[in-house]
C-alpha cells in the first residue's frame, strides 16, 4: 500500500491562530496525511489537535522553511499550506521567498491562505490520487 501523501503546515506568527482554527476544523481530513510543520506552528497545532501525528522541524527563522524546501526538491512533499503574513517584516524573508519559489519550481500544490487551503484539501491531486511530482526541465530556463 502506498504511504500517505505528506503535507506541510506552516504559519507566520500573525496567522498561527488561523492555522490552528483551520487544523481543528479539518482534523479528520488532515489525519489522512503525514504532517510536517515548522517548529512553533507544529507545537500550536499539536496542542490544539493532540490526535494528529505531526513531525516538527526547526522553527522557520532557524532553518525550518529551508528543511521544507529541501523536502520539495527531493520529492518528499505533496502539498504546502503556508499561511503567510504579508504585513510584517521577517528576519528570514529570504527563506520565506526561497520556500515559495521551490514550491513554484516543482509545481507543488500550495495554499497561502485558509480560503485556498480549504479548496486544495478537497482536491483529488492533493489527497493522493495523483501525487506524481513534476521535475522541472532545467534546460528550459531562459538565459
Ligand atoms: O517562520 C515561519 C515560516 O516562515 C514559521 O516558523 P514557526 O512555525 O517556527 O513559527
Amino acid at each position: 500500500m502506498a504511504a500517505e501523501p505528506t503535507l506541510a503546515l506552516v504559519a507566520h506568527d500573525a496567522k498561527k491562530d488561523l492555522m490552528v482554527d483551520f487544523a481543528k476544523k479539518h482534523q479528520e481530513k488532515l489525519a489522512a496525511f503525514q504532517l510536517v510543520c515548522t517548529g512553533t506552528t507544529g507545537g500550536r497545532i499539536q496542542e490544539a489537535c493532540p490526535s494528529l501525528s505531526i513531525t516538527r522541524l526547526k522553527s522557520g527563522p532557524l532553518g525550518g522553511d529551508q528543511q521544507i524546501g529541501a523536502m520539495i526538491a527531493e520529492g518528499r512533499l505533496q502539498g504546502l499550506f503556508f499561511f503567510v503574513d504579508p504585513l510584517s517584516p521577517m528576519p528570514h524573508d529570504v527563506d520565506v521567498k526561497a520556500l515559495m519559489r521551490l514550491a513554484l519550481v516543482y509545481d507543488m500544490p500550495m495554499a497561502l491562505n485558509p480560503a485556498t487551503a480549504d479548496i486544495l484539501l478537497r482536491s483529488a491531486r492533493l489527497i493522493g490520487l495523483s501525487t506524481t511530482s513534476t521535475t522541472p526541465e532545467v534546460g528550459t530556463i531562459a538565459s
